[in-house]
């Protein structure tokens, strides 16, 4: 018996509505979904037809982008050992649906370290030029890649620009220095051939000494330590410390006037400087999958940069990541995130430029329209900042943690924790066990948020993918299914599965390693890489034997498909 079911698809043909906007009417019904009983087995299919004459429009909604299909061995099946155990041992419920990103730094860089970061969890791992050598960097990304390949793992490669921010020099190879109650400390833009003369740090903004005034605050890493300005000698300026603490290499300064920060020609600064256009080329040639560009203002200079990357490397497919850090990202957040392939709520910068009050507010509102937006969206800096030095948090970080994890972001990023910390292993385990604890806490209860997520689709064919991933999600919650699968090239289908948050975990099936790596960073799914094909009845078949010869799942378990190459619903037990 064959059931029909309606579903009124928007015919808006508009731009892509910012979410400000109405989500699109939808008008008149056009479309028809057949909800068919399969005769040979326990499966029902949702197919979009044309108004009810039959025919799929699976011609209309190819995926868009022409991925190379891998050329590994066509009939097997890529996960990871740590993911593989814990599906084996601990069922699909168990899986952890937040993310984890780690920077890597001299407490983590070597190939055994770094190893332990994966078992641990890592998803991505995040390398900071700020620090460091290109040289230094390129073996960690080697490293990185030789244990995917040698371990099955998908670590990701996020590289994170340096920007051009006034920061201080390298305090002449010392790893910090103590600013005492009281001292004057000389701040300079000279450069120094010989060691830096004592109490003398180095600024790298030119404009630093005709910028400041006497009577400015200065800031040393949003206020770790603070100095007066009290005298200024042509390239040097002598500072007064009225709070003291550890100065680390190349901390980010700002300096105040009359309470409010001063943005002078600093203002004007480029986001990416001639640095960090070396640096983005090392990222190119290096194939990183995400560049985070540090000190976003605007839009552009996204656009900017994926138009560079484009032109560069063809048929590359590197995410650009917006680090919302200043005021000027605030301003123009929406324009921001809907030019970038996801965001970073960076709030070491972001606290330095706003009142610590405001950050929570901030973080709350970037998530809320990443998700919207369909963009992941990472939560940064000072989660467990006390375990750089303890080998426990304090409950006021776990609190931190919960609440980032509650607002359901896709990832929570690692600093000095894991990149100069005593203890990357154990903060990223706090990180692992604080997630599945809240994520099954918040399922239990049973608190599905009431967050409306507006269309977003630029096209007919996307208005089609997102109504499905929509009711997937809504039906595998409804129904209580274990699982849902999507079959997907580019990994559109599933970023927009994961845009829905669900019960379930998404098992995402995509035929190149990048995508793969790509996924990674997103809440919920579990990337797999798998040759498949157009045909549906032929992939499932394929990845249900695959998945059972594994152990990765059983006779019985109900499991929800979709995929991008036959727009289709399916609902079916595992035979
Ligand atoms: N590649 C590296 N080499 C040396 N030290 C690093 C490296 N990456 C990070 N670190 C150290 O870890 C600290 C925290 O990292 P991160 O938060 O990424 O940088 P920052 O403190 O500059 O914002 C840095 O201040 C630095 O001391
Ligand atoms: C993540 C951040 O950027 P960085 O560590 O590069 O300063 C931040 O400022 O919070
Ligand atoms: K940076
Ligand atoms: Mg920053």
């Amino acid at each position: 018996m064959a059931q029909s079911l309606n579903l009124f698809i928007s015919t808006s043909h508009s731009p892509k509505p910012l979410i400000s906007h109405p989500s699109p009417r939808f008008c008149s019904s056009i479309s028809k979904f057949s909800f068919a009983k399969s005769p040979n087995k326990s499966s029902f299919c949702i197919r979009a037809s044309d108004n009810g004459a039959g025919g799929v429009v699976s011609s209309t909604v190819q995926d868009h982008s022409p991925y190379p299909v891998a050329v590994s061995d066509s009939s097997s099946i890529e996960v990871d050992s740590v993911t593989e155990a814990e599906l084996k041992e601990n069922g699909f419920r168990s899986t952890r649906r937040t993310k984890l990103i780690c920077t890597i730094g001299p407490a983590t860089c070597a190939a055994e370290q770094l190893e332990a970061l994966a078992v641990g969890g890592m998803n991505v791992a995040r390398i900071n030029m700020c620090h460091g050598t290109r040289e230094w960097h390129r073996e960690v990304i080697q490293r990185v890649r030789r244990l995917n390949e040698e371990k099955g793992y998908a670590v990701a490669i996020m590289m994170d620009t340096e920007g051009s921010e006034i920061h201080m020099g390298d305090l002449g190879g010392s790893s910090s220095a103590k600013a005492e109650d009281g001292e004057v400390w000389t701040f300079s833009v000279r450069a120094f051939d010989s060691a830096l003369p004592e109490h003398t740090i180095n600024v790298n903004y030119e404009g630093f000494a005709e910028d400041v005034k006497v009577g400015d605050e200065l800031l040393v890493d949003g206020g770790m330590v603070r100095f007066e300005v009290i005298e200024k000698i042509g390239p040097d300026v002598k500072c007064l410390c009225t709070d003291p603490g550890l100065l680390l290499p190349r901390a980010n300064l700002t300096f105040w006037r009359d309470g409010s920060l001063v943005r002078e020609r600093n203002a004007m600064l480029p986001t990416i400087s001639s640095k960090d256009w070396l640096d983005i080329d090392f990222g190119i040639a290096e194939g990183v999958d995400f560049i985070a560009i540090s000190f976003v203002k605007s839009a552009e200079v996204i656009k900017h940069l994926r138009s560079y990357i484009k032109a560069r490397a063809r048929d590359s497919d590197i995410s650009v990541i917006a680090k919302i850090e200043s005021i000027d990202s605030l301003k123009n957040l929406e324009e921001i995130i809907l030019a970038s392939d996801g965001a970073m709520v960076a709030r070491g910068d972001l606290g330095a430029q706003i009142p610590l009050e405001q950050v929570p507010s901030e973080q709350q509102k970037i998530v809320q329209v990443c998700r919207q937006l369909n963009k992941p969206v990472i939560v940064a800096s000072q989660l467990l900042e006390s375990m750089i030095e303890y080998p426990t948090p304090t409950r006021a970080e776990v609190a931190d943690v919960s609440e980032a994890v509650r607002q359901r972001a896709d990832a929570l990023m690692l600093s000095g924790e894991s990149a100069m910390g005593q203890f990357p292993e154990k903060a990223l385990t706090v990180l692992r066990s604080v997630s599945l604890r809240i994520e099954k806490w918040w399922r239990e209860e049973k608190r599905h948020e009431a967050m409306e997520l507006p269309g977003i689709a630029s096209s007919y064919a996307d208005s089609i993918s997102e109504e499905i991933c929509n009711s997937a999600a809504k039906m595998a919650n409804n129904l209580k299914v274990d699982a849902i699968f999507v079959y997907t090239k580019s990994g559109h289908m599933a970023s927009l599965l994961s845009r829905c948050r669900p019960d379930c975990p998404i098992f995402a099936f995509t035929t190149t390693t990048s995508v793969r790596r790509r996924l990674n960073l997103q809440w919920g799914l579990i990337p797999f890489r798998l040759s498949f094909s157009d045909d549906m009845e032929n992939n499932l078949n394929k990845t249900f034997s695959l998945l059972k010869a594994r152990g990765m799942i059983k006779s019985g378990d109900l499991v929800i498909s979709v995929s991008d190459m036959l727009q289709s619903i399916q609902v079916m037990n595992v035979p």
